[in-house]
């Protein structure tokens, strides 16, 4: 698990039903048990940054500490949001914890003044990485630079397509609920736009796979290959 020279080493990890779904159409992403709640906690007390998509704050508001396991010293991973419209609440739990937890959102150059500035005020690092929407290997550059050299993403399935499309993913870390959700429009691992073939998927390689203390829920760990390192 080493950062690479231009951008941080990346995990991507999520809990999904066996019908590929991260959430219910109803919006419903408690997915996982407790059990599984404690290997996340404990994978984020070892990276430096958990990442999100706007989308995920919006719908779930997150919290993204450490809390079911010790932290690393004590404290948290940064927080990183990816938000083009600087649209995240200034009552979200995110921004209400800014202040005692390291905060970066990132924003486009479209994202409204007024917003950047006040989310500024409340103690958020607000940067500004692409012209429509956040451009994301700018962003993982400038995290690099900022000493961040782990990543934890923790969806949704938008931003782990635009990782995944672009070669910016080291490993890949699936939850497999035994539980069946069903829906068309409800939200499976990866969004997005899709490839159009197979041979222009990502390739993965299995590295694991755990069965988590007799409930049926089944980790599959895989290393993603041909990313542009
Ligand atoms: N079961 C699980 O492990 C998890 C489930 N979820 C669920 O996933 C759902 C949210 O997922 P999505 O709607 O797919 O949204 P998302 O959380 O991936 O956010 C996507 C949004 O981020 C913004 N964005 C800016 N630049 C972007 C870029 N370069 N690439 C991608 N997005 C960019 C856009 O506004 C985009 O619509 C929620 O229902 C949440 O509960 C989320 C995380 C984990
Ligand atoms: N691994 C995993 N399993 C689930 O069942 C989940 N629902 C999630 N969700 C992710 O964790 C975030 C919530 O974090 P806090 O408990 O508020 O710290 C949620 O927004 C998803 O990113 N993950």
């Amino acid at each position: 698990m080493k950062a690479h020279m231009d951008r941080p080493y990346v995990i991507i990890n999520a809990a999904m039903s066996v019908d590929g779904k991260i959430s219910s159409v109803g919006n419903d992403s408690r997915l996982s048990s407790k059990h599984d709640l404690v290997r996340v906690h404990r994978l984020r007390s070892m990276v430096d940054a958990v990442m999100v998509g706007i989308n995920t704050v919006l719908i779930d508001n997150p919290m993204l500490n450490v809390r079911y396991v010790e932290g690393r010293e004590g404290s948290n991973p940064s927080r990183v949001v990816v938000d083009s419209h600087a649209r995240i609440s200034p009552t979200s739990k995110i921004m209400s914890t800014c202040k005692s937890i390291p905060t970066i959102i990132a924003v486009s150059e479209h994202a409204d003044q007024a917003r950047v500035e006040r989310l500024r005020g409340m103690g958020a690092t607000v940067i500004v990485v692409g012209r429509d929407r956040v451009d994301l290997r700018m962003l993982l550059k400038w995290l690099r630079g900022m000493g961040i050299g782990k990543v934890l993403v923790e969806g949704g399935g938008e931003l782990n397509w635009s990782l995944l499309k672009e070669g910016l993913v080291d490993e890949l870390m699936v939850t497999v609920v035994p539980v069946v959700l069903g829906g068309r429009d409800a939200k499976t691992l990866v969004e997005g736009e899709g490839f159009l073939r197979v041979e222009e998927g990502r390739r993965l390689m299995l590295i694991d796979v755990n069965r988590m203390h007799g409930n049926g829920e089944v980790i599959l760990h895989y290393k993603v290959l041909n990313s542009n390192i």
